[in-house]
């Protein structure tokens, strides 16, 4: 049996820390801060933190083929040329949609950028309902939507035959699975796997791993969730030192390491100060389980 260890690797006190995406060549942890506006990268070499501030919310980021990065900005998928500190608009979507800005967004195994929209919060978890959508940023840059009606548009991945979408609306409470036709990029056949139970709260960021599990970071929940997708049950609980955990992924060598994001924005003084590391970003070591390599953005 590994033991688990759980360590805050960046205490910076991020608003809404998420997207955590490993980028192999650079040995970092890519993440965002969506309110803070900044796109951070963890150098897990010299344990530096660099970031890069945009003019809007930053909700995700994704690696790209052709070098450097995509990110979603307000409601704009755009392009990150990170040595230039340079973002350029790629295509603008929601455009009926003032108060809409972005969410979490995830490469498909295929290079398809699929990421969702949500309208602005009035505070955690409370905003107007249904404005949001999901969309695929494909290679040629067109934009596809998939369907709306979403609350707030989060955890995103794929099952390993690709067979599968898992997405989650968070305040559906459950976590989605879709039949995925990988040739196409289309997604039907809707239908929960998982409902959360009370105390694990809001299900936010979601990734895979190698056995084909999925792991649910529970926002205000304050752990991730091992879920099997097969027989829809929780298989394992991993908790965390702040309770805003946002999302996860897998990275580090051989991405045997585990790094979960949080989030501040939202708590009082009182709530802060029992939980100084909110905001933080974690390293989580020792599961046994590793996970797989983000996929590359195509265009
Ligand atoms: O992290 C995100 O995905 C959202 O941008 C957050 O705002 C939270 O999910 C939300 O507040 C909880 O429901
Ligand atoms: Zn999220």
């Amino acid at each position: 049996m590994s033991s688990i260890k759980i360590e805050c690797v960046a205490n910076e006190s991020y608003k809404i820390g998420e997207s955590p995406v490993w980028d192999e060549k650079e040995n970092s942890l890519l993440y965002v801060d969506i309110t803070g506006k900044k796109v951070c990268r963890w150098n897990s070499l010299t344990n530096q933190v660099q970031a890069v501030s945009v003019d809007a919310p930053v909700s995700s980021v994704a690696l790209r083929k052709s070098g450097d990065y995509v990110i979603t900005l307000g409601t704009r998928f755009a392009a990150l040329k990170w040595k230039d500190q340079l973002v350029t608009n790629i295509i603008h979507i929601d455009k009926d949609k003032p108060n809409n800005r972005f969410n979490d967004g995830k490469v498909d195994p295929a290079g398809r950028y699929f990421a969702g929209t949500m309208a602005e919060e009035i505070r955690p978890a409370v905003l107007e309902r249904h404005q949001g959508s999901l969309y695929t940023l494909l290679a040629d840059l067109s934009v596809v939507k998939h369907f709306d009606h979403v609350d707030i548009s989060n955890g995103l991945d794929w099952s390993l035959d690709h067979k599968t979408f898992f997405y989650i609306d968070s305040l559906s409470y459950s976590v989605d699975a879709f039949d995925y036709d990988l040739q196409t990029g289309k997604i039907g056949n809707r239908r929960s796997i998982y409902k959360l139970e009370k105390e694990e709260s809001i299900p936010d960021g979601m990734c895979i791993d190698t056995e084909g599990k999925l792991w649910v970071a529970c926002y205000d929940g304050g752990r991730v969730i091992r879920l099997d997708p097969e027989t829809g049950k929780r298989i394992q609980t991993v908790k965390l030192p702040v309770d805003k955990t946002t999302s996860c992924c897998f990275g580090g060598k051989d991405y045997s390491e585990m790094y979960v994001t949080s989030a501040s924005e939202g708590m009082d003084k009182d709530w802060l100060s029992r939980q100084p590391q909110a905001g933080g970003v974690f390293k989580i070591t020792g599961l046994g389980v590793k996970g797989i390599p983000p996929y590359p953005f195509a265009g």
